[in-house]
């Protein structure tokens, strides 16, 4: 069972992090550069080897032995029926909730005119899709929710998930029978880098797809990497964290509870508090030492959480938008005006009746999110990750826009013979347009 450090500071400059909070980018790639002489390892068995070297693998890393991946058709079915009817009524419940959320990110194919010509974007599904539910620690049935229903909402014909198997062999009944109640019929028996592998390159039982999404351990995460090219991926979804901006206005044992959540997913997991309050950091210190001493966090490593203490909300808010967590919990007066100051993070959680767990377990939106600072540049996953664009272009005669020869200069500076000639030859059939 793990120790765990609360560390508590003021922090009066928001112009740089404090050191604790920081990523060194380059520290990161350093990780990931160790963590990937491994996963390549593991890439390159399952490239050459197919079947045998995932089962290899799976014995390995998930102590099984594994004869067939794919689960069949039947015991999704039965899974689905075995669960009591409550749990039913609670995923249908889910379901509805992330699919109404889900639904109003549809995107329509765009087509203008300029002058007489028809320019336009197709929007087209991907094809085929696997989405990755994590099982490691802890099984992630809400992960089947979160990543089938935006697929589907986008129109992807082939789902199927990825999944790693306990040390029995087995997968969680709750992921088989919510993957049946969603209409998903394959699911794969492997889990960590080399299911991302496998689902990369095809083996001779599991078929190549065009997307991998879903989060995953550092594994998972480092495979998505090193595939990207050969397979689509989402945003990189690692290790779960939280920022809390509270005031007075906070229930600090909500506000202890909700760290610790997110410090029981993983030992990299982030949980920081920025408060203006003394004696609401005081008070969070207690209720976390409260609540260890009955449920001691899970982990070996000693897990670090960040109690800061700050001189007004806009330095709390400063300090967010520079560590772009993934989940931002604003336990304070008039959040609904300050959302705006918030630049940086993937899912915001407003008011005292928002812990993150509610967003885990698809209150609405999706719970997988870039972590690691990526919410500068990433988004949540949703109904966009599942389809792409094709442009295209229908010029005609009168186009005020349409003067080949001054597309042919450019292609004269790059030095591109045929490029200019292609367009010169528009010039003098210009009316057979
Ligand atoms: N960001 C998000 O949106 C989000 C959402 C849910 C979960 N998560 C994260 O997903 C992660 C789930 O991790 P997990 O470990 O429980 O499950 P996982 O399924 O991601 O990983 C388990 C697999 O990792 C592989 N593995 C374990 N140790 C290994 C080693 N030493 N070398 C090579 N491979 C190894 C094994 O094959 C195992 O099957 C957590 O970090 C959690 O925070 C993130
Ligand atoms: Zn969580």
């Amino acid at each position: 069972m793990s120790d765990f450090i609360i560390q508590t500071k003021t922090i009066k400059d928001t112009n740089t992090l404090p050191s604790e909070l920081q990523i060194d980018p380059r520290i990161i790639y350093r990780e990931l550069k160790e963590v990937e002489k491994t996963v390549q390892g593991i890439i390159e068995k399952v490239m050459k080897e197919g079947d045998s070297g995932l089962r290899e693998l799976t014995e390995q890393f998930d102590h099984c032995l594994i004869n067939d991946f794919i689960i069949p058709k039947s015991e999704l079915e039965y899974a689905w029926h075995r669960i009591k009817p409550e749990f039913r009524d609670t995923v249908e419940l889910i379901v509805q909730t992330v699919r109404d959320f889900h639904n109003k990110q549809s995107e329509h194919s765009k087509c203008f005119s300029r002058n007489q010509s028809i320019l336009g974007e197709i929007i087209s599904p991907i094809d085929s899709v696997a989405a990755y539910v994590p099982g490691g620690r802890a099984s992630y049935p809400s992960s089947v929710i979160m990543t089938v229903i935006p697929a589907q909402i986008a129109g992807v014909k082939n789902i199927l998930l990825l999944t790693p198997p306990n040390s029995n062999g087995v997968v969680s009944s709750d992921i088989l029978g919510i993957a049946h109640y969603l209409g998903i019929n394959k699911v794969v028996r492997a889990g960590g880098a080399q299911a991302i592998a496998a689902i990369a390159f095809g083996t001779e039982s599991i078929p190549r797809v065009d997307k991998i999404v879903g989060p995953g351990n550092i594994y998972v995460t480092v495979a998505k990497r090193l595939l990207f090219g050969i397979i689509g991926i989402d945003s990189l979804a690692g290790p779960s964290e939280v920022v809390i901006i509270a005031d007075e206005d906070c229930r600090p044992d909500w506000v202890a509870l909700d760290l610790l959540a997110q410090a029981e997913h993983d030992p990299l997991s982030r949980a920081i508090l920025f408060s203006t309050s003394d004696e609401v950091i005081i008070q969070v210190q207690k209720s976390i030492q409260k609540e260890l001493i009955d449920h001691p966090l899970p982990f070996k490593k000693i897990i670090p959480i960040y109690l800061f203490q700050v001189d007004n909300l806009l330095s709390a808010f400063e300090l967010t938008n520079k560590i772009a967590p993934e989940h931002l919990e604003l336990c304070c007066a008039d959040h609904l005006r300050l959302l705006p100051l918030i630049q940086h993070a993937g899912a915001i959680f407003l008011g005292n009746g928002a812990p993150v767990a509610l967003g885990d377990y698809g209150y609405g939106p999706n719970h997988v999110l870039p972590t690691m600072s990526g919410s500068r540049f990433c988004s949540p996953l949703s109904v966009r990750d599942f389809i792409k664009t094709s442009s295209y272009i229908f010029p005609q005669k009168g186009d005020s826009t349409l003067v080949y020869s001054r597309y042919a200069s450019l292609a004269e500076r790059e030095g591109f013979f045929f490029h200019r000639k292609s367009l010169l030859a528009r010039i003098s059939p210009y009316d057979t347009l």
